[in-house]
């Protein structure tokens, strides 16, 4: 009677069991597996008795990503693992769309483009992190042993909290890794530990915790919960730091907590309307900051990384990029110190835009699935010529690693090209619709689509002009560079060794 059995299944035991797609799972092959069955099946598959999983637009994340679909059942919910602080929900972790969308008008604004372009604020901590952080440990590395030879993907990573933490608490009380390599190790290893210990909390969150509680078998080792709790107590200080900067009478521009501030005083304001006796707001303050300065530093830094390698690995579009660079006033070379080009200037650049969107789009720093629930009436998926009623309660989910892959729509799919983004200058309405809108999903869509998208935008345009403004690149060590099986889909190997190399023209 399952009504999902009419759905081609992904193998012969999905309409039956969930045991097949937990094992997949928990063996961290599910991108690869969804691949080959919408390859061979079509939109809509099966993948058990209450899953399925869709790759299209129309019947597919129109239906359910613009069609709000929750996160969660009523009885789970699967984001429920991004709460922090043993349970302390946040915007990204929260099921429920009514309380999701309360938290995210408090914040979209500050996070909005027009907001973040024209923001001293965040120009000011953007200049102070280049000029002051990433430009002088780039040059430092020509000290090492191997002159010029670095972690890239360590540096960016860096670069890329000390901004997000920087517009989020400001810069005195933002993190400084760049600055201070043993502890950007610190808390890579730390939030590098936890990565592969995620199955069984998210997959089968009362297993797991039956199992801890009732017979002491951790599946997740106890330096997960430490590390966890380390992470916690520095956003926790930083908190700290940006509430102490607010009582003061005055503040550089660049130390104003933009986040932090925004985010309380809603917060305040939201208790006193419902005449909440709750006056201590910090848990609740650092559990979405928490959320954000991970997601915001982690994501950007995997798709930077993936943006030096492809540039490292196709030199001619390196040195094109060198050259649209040069055209920048002024120039991002240490002798412009502390001014940066407007950033709608860099957001203009036709070819940092190509390389950054070819990237988002073949290297999604999250390219596995994004599930939701079917609303209790059920729904219908699939495109127009094939559709298939599911009820109410099922897990969908779509991924922007198999949107992204759609030969119709971006031709030669597996190849690393910018130029197609230059190209759609010339294509038609709907080809260009098709390709920056309709299929294009690296950073999700509908209510619960990401709200960082602009800064991470903002902040990876500003690091790659840097850069390639100063150096050029090629690779040293490549090992472990592909992308993990996963939701979030760093590089294998932590450790992705760059050679840089002074760009004449301006170094
Ligand atoms: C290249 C960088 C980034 C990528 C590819 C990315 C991607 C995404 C995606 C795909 C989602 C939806 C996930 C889902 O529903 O399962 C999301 C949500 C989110 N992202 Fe990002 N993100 C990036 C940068 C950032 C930054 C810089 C921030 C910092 C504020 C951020 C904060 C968030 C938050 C808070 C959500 C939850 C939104 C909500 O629940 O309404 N992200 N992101």
């Amino acid at each position: 009677t399952n009504p999902l059995r009419r759905i081609p299944a992904a193998h012969p035991l999905a309409p039956f069991t969930a045991l097949w797609i937990l094992s997949i799972r928990w063996r961290s092959i599910e991108n690869a597996t969804l691949k080959a069955a919408h390859d061979k099946l079509g939109p809509v598959v099966c993948l058990s008795p209450s899953e399925v999983s869709v790759n299209c637009v129309k019947g597919g994340i129109r239906e359910v990503y613009m069609g709000g679909f929750e996160k969660g059942n009523g009885r789970w919910g699967w984001y429920e693992f991004f709460e922090n602080y043993k349970g302390v929900p946040n915007m990204f972790s929260t099921s429920a769309n009514k309380i999701h969308s309360t938290r995210k008008r408090m914040l979209s604004n500050i996070y909005s483009k027009s907001v973040l372009a024209s923001s001293p604020a965040l120009l000011a901590q953007t200049s102070s992190i280049i000029y002051g952080r990433f430009l002088p440990a780039l040059s430092s590395t020509f000290s090492h042993a191997e002159p010029g030879v670095l972690n890239v993907y360590a540096l960016l990573s860096g670069a890329t909290m000390d901004i997000v933490t920087g517009y989020i608490f400001g810069l005195a009380s933002g993190s400084n890794l760049l600055s201070d390599p043993k502890q950007l190790d610190w808390f890579l290893d730390l939030y590098n530990s936890r990565r592969s210990f995620t199955f069984w909390p998210q997959e089968l969150p009362v297993l797991t915790s039956i199992l801890q509680s009732w017979f002491r078998y951790r599946l997740v080792p106890s330096f997960v919960d430490t590390a966890n709790a380390e992470i916690e107590k520095w956003t926790e200080n930083m908190c700290n730091g940006a509430a102490a900067v607010l009582r003061q009478p005055k503040t550089r521009i660049e130390d104003t907590p933009v986040v932090y501030q925004q985010l309380s005083l809603a917060l305040l304001k939201e208790a006193k309307k419902i005449g909440s006796e709750k006056t201590d707001l910090i848990p609740s303050i650092a559990s979405e900051v928490l959320d954000h300065l991970a997601a915001g530093f982690d994501t950007s830094g995997i798709t930077l990384v993936y943006v030096v390698h492809e540039l490292s690995t196709h030199l001619d579009i390196q040195a094109r990029l060198q050259a649209e660079l040069l055209t920048l006033s002024p120039p991002i070379i240490p002798s412009s110190a502390p001014t940066l080009p407007d950033p709608k200037v860099i957001d203009a650049l036709p070819l940092l835009h190509a390389v950054v969107w070819e990237t988002l789009r073949l290297h999604s720093a999250i390219p596995g699935p994004q599930p939701r629930f079917t609303p209790a009436q059920g729904c219908h998926l699939g495109p127009e010529e094939q559709t298939y009623f599911v009820p109410g309660g099922v897990r969908v989910s779509a991924s922007a690693g198999l949107l992204h892959a759609n030969e119709d729509v971006y031709e030669r799919a597996e190849e690393w090209r910018p130029e197609r983004w230059l190209e759609l200058e010339k294509a038609e309405e709907e080809k260009k619709r098709d390709m920056e809108s309709r299929w294009f999903w690296a950073f999700g869509s509908g209510g619960r689509m990401c709200v960082g998208s602009h800064l991470a935008v903002y902040q990876m345009k500003y690091i790659v002009a840097a850069l390639y403004s100063n150096y050029t690149t090629t690779i040293f060590d490549d090992t472990g560079i592909e992308q993990s099986d996963s939701y979030t889909a760093p590089p294998k190997s932590d450790v992705i060794m760059i050679q840089l190399a002074k760009h004449v023209k301006t170094g």
